[in-house]
């Protein structure tokens, strides 16, 4: 059994939804400082539904979501920014018409001068790539050069909790592993915790160390990422074809 770390997200029966319609139902899931946390669901299940009440896009209709023990329920998106959280949309996570350089320096318009340059310079290590890009338009970039760029935007803030939404979605196989890795370097690495909506879900538990599955908005399952890869038909599960049935994690 995999032993959590203290939780540094701790979101406890939360829902949310659109019009005050609650989709996710009485969720709870916890993030630790260093952990990679993956939350998988079929189509519609609820996934990002939760990450917008977490960063705060959408109200929690009840529960509550701590970050760092604060209670951020009611702040608004930017004071939980203030509190530790970068967020990785799946579209919209850069600005195509500017150029790498600048998509970088807007997500670090909070700093100057050399602690800005510093940034600059970690989120350049980490991303190599973009270095001889950063004249060219975002929009120029391949899939995974743009996603990279979205992560590094991100990182400029240096945030404490990292969520991504699907940042693989559309990429080829060899570039989607590239992307995770950079992920498990660049964030869980420096000891940020990491929240990560993951399509492909043995990748996903290749570099996670616990995962939650939603269906219909609750939470069905939730396990070490070992013990999720030793069930059989998980991807039956997570896609949706099978039946899951009431399970819980003393099933596993
Ligand atoms: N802006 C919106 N207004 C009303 N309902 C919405 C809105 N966005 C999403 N929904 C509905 O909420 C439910 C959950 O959607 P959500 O996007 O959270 O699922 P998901 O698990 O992230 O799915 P996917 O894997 O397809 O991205 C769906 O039934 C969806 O149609």
């Amino acid at each position: 059994m995999v032993a959590r770390v203290k939780p540094f997200l701790d979101v406890a029966g939360v829902s949310s939804g659109y019009n005050k319609t609650p989709i996710v139902q009485r969720v709870s899931i916890q993030v630790g400082l260093g952990e990679i946390v993956l939350i998988m669901g079929p189509n519609g299940a609820g996934k990002s539904t939760l990450i917008k009440a977490i960063t705060g896009e959408l109200p929690a209709l009840e529960g509550s979501i701590k970050i760092d023990d604060v209670d951020v329920t009611h702040m608004g998106e930017e004071d939980r920014v203030g509190h530790g959280v970068g967020y990785v949309p799946q579209v919209r996570d850069v600005f195509p018409p500017l150029t790498v350089q600048e998509n970088i320096e807007m997500g670090g318009y909070a700093y100057k001068g050399a602690d800005l340059r510093e940034r600059e310079e970690e989120v350049y290590s980490l991303f190599p790539q973009l270095l001889p890009s950063r004249r060219r338009a975002a929009s120029t970039l391949s899939g995974g050069e743009r996603k990279m760029l979205g992560i590094a935007r991100a990182l400029m803030a240096r945030p404490r909790l990292l969520i991504l939404d699907e940042p693989t979605a559309n990429l080829a196989p060899l570039i989607a592993e590239k992307v995770l890795q950079s992920i498990v370097t660049g964030a869980a690495g420096s000891g940020k915790a990491v929240l990560l909506i993951e399509q492909r879900v043995s990748l996903g538990l290749e570099v996670a160390s616990w995962g939650y599955i939603l269906t219909d908005g609750q939470l069905r399952l939730e396990g070490s990422a070992e013990e999720l890869k030793a069930i059989p038909d998980l991807g039956q599960l997570f896609l949706g074809r099978g039946s899951l049935g009431p399970v819980s994690s003393e099933a596993l």
